[in-house]
């Protein structure tokens, strides 16, 4: 893992939360429903693929959503997400494993728990299709993506540059996102996207997270190759409080759709 000190003082505490949080007991063992397959079937169905996130806060938020989790899940289904990233991390995120679970059990798309898993014991916390692993924060991720598949979950691997990716790829990873937003500064670029997409396989599933704010984005991310999007922030809408979800959802659903408004 590279060095903690070059990373922003939010993420630093994020990781020795994560460190101090036990695993579960036992060995999960999941029917996951294929991400893959629910990405075709939006597609199929003329809608861009979006993994849309509950993510009641963030340390980048500019506030926080009280709503019931699952309503806000199924607001994002009603949208037209194709899957769900649910916040797990309790200490910054405002998130929980029980969350996940009850919106697990609300919908019928593939969910993904959004974390920080930096071991194996880490990964027997929750049940989901999917969950993150975050390639500058673990030390063997072969061996990680090689558990979880053990276990029966999809790992999602992120990279935020073309090392990073070339680390994802040797560790077999066939699900990979690009984040972004830096770790070190947590500013958004969506340049990093487009510097990284070129490198990636066409095999590979491939995701691009964060700041993804309107359609022209999502048409921008497309473009240059993204099979999907995963989006928070412009979904919940944290400032706004009680702002429409699902309409959130809908306008980045339908951003390649001719009668979209196109801004
Ligand atoms: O809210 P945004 O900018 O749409 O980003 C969503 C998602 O990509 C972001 O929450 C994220 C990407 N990688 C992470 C790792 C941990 C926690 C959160 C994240």
């Amino acid at each position: 893992m590279n060095s903690d000190t070059e990373l922003a003082p939010a993420v630093r505490s994020i990781l020795e939360a994560a460190r101090e949080r036990s695993g579960g007991e036992g060995v999960v063992d999941v029917d996951a429903r294929s991400l893959p397959d629910a990405l075709a079937a939006a597609e199929a169905d003329g809608r861009v693929p979006v993994i849309a996130e509950v993510k009641p806060t963030s340390p980048t938020a500019d506030g926080a959503r009280e709503d019931d989790p699952v309503e806000l899940a199924e607001a994002m289904v009603a949208g037209g997400a194709a899957a769900i990233s649910v916040l797990t991390e309790p200490t910054h995120f405002g998130g929980s494993p029980e969350a996940l679970t009850r919106i697990r059990e609300a919908v019928d798309v593939p969910v993904l728990r959004k974390d920080f898993v930096l071991d194996e014991a880490g990964m027997d916390v929750v049940e989901a299709d999917l969950f993150l692993l975050i390639t500058r924060f673990v030390d063997d991720l072969e061996a990680l993506v090689t558990a979880a598949r053990e276990r029966g979950f999809q790992p999602l691997v992120e990279v935020h540059d073309r090392v990073e990716l070339e680390t994802a790829l040797e560790a077999g990873a066939d699900i990979i996102g690009v984040n972004n937003r830096d770790l070190g500064r947590l500013e958004v670029d969506l340049e990093t996207f487009e510097s990284v997409a070129p490198e990636v396989p066409d095999d590979v599933t491939l995701i691009a997270e964060s700041g993804v704010s309107s359609p022209a984005d999502v048409r921008r991310m497309r473009a240059a190759g993204a099979d999907a999007l995963l989006v928070g922030s412009a979904i919940m809408d944290h400032g706004a409080g009680d702002s429409d979800v699902t309409e959130n959802t809908r306008r980045l659903t339908r951003a390649e759709s001719a009668e979209t408004d196109q801004t």
